[in-house]
């Protein structure tokens, strides 16, 4: 109990604490919790059928129907709870949406993180559902539904697994680290020379290990158990890191531009690892290189 000084003499008042605040955005996190795991028993059963694949930028960029109506129940459940909030999903986008995060609360959807793995039975997929405003990411949930893990964080209350609390590797040698990676779906050969002489560098550090999932929100959500120390990739777009950028942070990691600058969730790039010790030896590993940024990509829609 505290005293605080009124116009008419010391009067008593209860402080509260931020942790007591009621949040805002609880509803709509518990909405994201709860539609992440209809979408997870969708995706599922598919995996249990036929998969007919079709293809979007390139011959293995994969996408099948199970992704698109994923992503519909998603928005759609979402609309009805909350009609005014904004949404950039990765189907939507490929299907002429603008990609574009404004001020206004958003919803980022990837319905199928890792897709190939799907269409493979590879049994590491996940429903991304990140949730910004003024372009700061507030709750991210990703489900890995094969595995039935439930990963969710809200900023400033930590990261969680299934309801246990997330924290990063506290190894800091990169000697003894396990790094993550993918190899994305460009298959553009200096692309794939300047993939490979990253991995090369990396490996002859040396590390541990290389890995990877074959889903980025699996990957980094690797790096907030602290399974693995680190995942990089060049390629992703914002839908597969913007529920796992909160959750990485959250669990007490570092996120980076692979150039070593403050990451930017639009262009593409992206290390998520458990310490800044760990990202400045990828840092200086990674080569870089640029692609189209998210935002930058013209809506077929008018
Ligand atoms: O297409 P999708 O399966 O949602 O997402 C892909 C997966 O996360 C994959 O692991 C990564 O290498 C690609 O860069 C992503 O685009
Ligand atoms: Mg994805
Ligand atoms: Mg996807």
């Amino acid at each position: 109990m505290c005293r605080r000084r009124t116009t008419k003499g010391w009067s008593s008042f209860t402080t509260v604490s931020s942790s007591n605040m009621a949040d805002p955005w609880q509803n709509a996190m518990d909405h994201a919790v709860a539609v992440a795991r209809k979408a997870g028993e969708v995706v599922c059963d598919a995996l249990r059928g036929d998969r007919a694949v079709m293809t979007k930028s390139s011959v293995v960029d994969l996408v099948t129907q199970t992704d698109q109506k994923v992503e519909q129940l998603i928005i759609q459940s979402v609309k009805e709870k909350f009609p005014t909030h904004r949404f950039i999903g990765e189907e939507s986008v490929a299907a002429g949406e603008p990609c574009v995060l404004s001020d206004s609360p958003t919803w980022i959807i990837d319905p199928i993180d890792g897709t190939t793995n799907f269409v493979h039975a590879f049994p590491f997929v996940a429903i991304s559902i990140g949730f910004a405003i003024n372009k700061q990411v507030e709750f991210g949930v990703v489900f890995s539904c094969v595995e039935d893990k439930m990963f969710t964080a809200r900023r400033g209350k930590g990261a969680f697994c299934n309801g246990e609390p997330l924290q990063v590797s506290r190894q800091e040698a990169v000697e003894q680290a396990m790094v993550a990676t993918e190899f994305g779906s460009d298959r553009d050969a200096d692309v794939v020379d300047k993939i490979f002489q990253s991995l090369r560098n990396i490996l002859c550090l040396p590390v541990h290990g290389v890995r990877g999932a074959g889903s980025a929100a699996i990957n980094m959500c690797l790096v907030a158990s602290g399974c693995v120390e680190a995942y990089y990739e060049i390629g992703i777009h914002v839908w597969d890191v913007a529920a796992a950028s909160l959750i990485v942070s959250e669990a007490g990691g570092v996120l980076m531009d692979v150039d070593g600058g403050d990451v930017d969730l639009m262009s593409r790039r992206i290390i998520a690892a458990n310490s800044k010790t760990i990202t400045e030896r990828l840092v200086k590993a990674i080569v870089p290189f640029s692609l189209p940024r998210d935002d930058a990509t013209p809506p077929k829609k008018s």
